[in-house]
């Protein structure tokens, strides 16, 4: 396998487009590094805005490595108004989390560096680590945007490799939050109190049901009109009123992309799951927003 690995931060596109036209068909993946704290929106967007990379490379996934020893430290550091916390927004993009360093902490430390990004972003799949050991089919072949892939992040069970570990999630069928039984399931591991958090977490819904097209279409259409900067990520299966498919979709910032997938099975239940990543999410009006689509 060839990899070549770029550090971003310079002129990304030049440096993807050359690669490209020098060595086409020359490598399998390229890892491109973010230089120091930065925030991976803008390499994401790059993917979808550039024409002359497009249609040679397609994004495969972000993956983030967090120190389990100090990430508190920055996750929780108050940033000046206007400001973003970088620690924050590395994880709200990631598909793959990886909580290294594990040996330098404690359970109790490392659940709750957890239990933190999992608020954060719910979506990833996260892999605790002692020097950052991971399979390569871990951080390569991710297909994190990809929308054949969506049910991976949307599902409901643990995204999370537990060897020594088990949560139990409640896996009811009402549009829920997710969070809301998951904070309550830990409530004795961490006491903070997440909806005082204004900044970034992840809502998740799931609801059984049919969506009527017109009334989802306009929702989406809005919700990303008026919040597609604060809504970070976004993934979802939908079920929709008198179509065999299942629709899938997934967005970030104002980019998004649906197509129809497979069949829905006749056992099987039409429900929707829909996670969002985002700053200042009120789940109860995006709870309401989706509930008014239903037919
Ligand atoms: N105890 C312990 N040490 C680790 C682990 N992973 C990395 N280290 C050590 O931590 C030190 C710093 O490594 P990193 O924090 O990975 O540094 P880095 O991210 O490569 O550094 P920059 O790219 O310059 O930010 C090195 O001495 C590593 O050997 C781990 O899981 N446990």
């Amino acid at each position: 396998m060839d990899v070549s690995v770029v550090q971003s931060g310079g002129d990304l596109v030049r440096m993807i487009s050359e690669l490209v036209s020098k060595k086409k068909g020359r490598f399998d993946h390229i890892v491109i590094e973010t230089t120091g704290l930065a925030n991976p929106a803008p390499i994401i967007q790059t993917f979808y805005a550039e024409d002359d990379i497009f249609n040679d490379v397609k994004l495969d996934g972000v993956v983030t490595l967090v120190d389990a020893k100090h990430a508190r430290l920055h996750l929780d550091e108050v940033k000046p108004e206007g400001f973003v916390n970088e620690a924050v927004e590395q994880i709200a993009y990631a598909d793959r989390i990886i909580v290294n360093k594990t040996d330098l902490v404690g359970e109790q430390e490392l659940d709750s560096v957890m239990q933190r990004i999992k608020t954060i972003n719910s979506m990833a799949h996260m892999k605790r680590t002692k020097y950052g050991k991971v399979d390569l089919d871990y951080v390569l072949g991710i297909g994190g945007f990809d929308l054949e892939r969506i049910e991976n992040s949307v599902n409901e069970e643990e995204k999370e490799d537990h060897d020594d570990h088990h949560h139990d999630h409640d896996h009811s069928h009402d549009c829920h939050d997710h969070h809301k039984e998951h904070d309550h399931e830990h409530g004795h591991h961490d006491s903070h109190d997440h909806t005082h958090d204004p900044g970034v977490s992840s809502v998740s819904l799931v609801c059984e049901g049919d969506l009527d097209l017109e009334k989802a279409n306009m929702w989406l259409g809005a919700l990303l009109y008026q919040r597609s900067e604060d809504i970070y990520r976004m993934k979802g299966i939908l079920s929709v009123q008198d179509m065999e498919e299942r629709f899938v979709f997934q967005g970030v910032h104002e980019i998004f992309e649906g197509s129809p997938d497979r069949l829905w099975q006749k056992d099987e239940t039409r429900t929707n799951k829909i996670v969002f990543i985002g700053k200042n999410l009120n789940r109860e009006e995006l709870e309401m927003g989706f509930r008014a689509c239903l037919v």
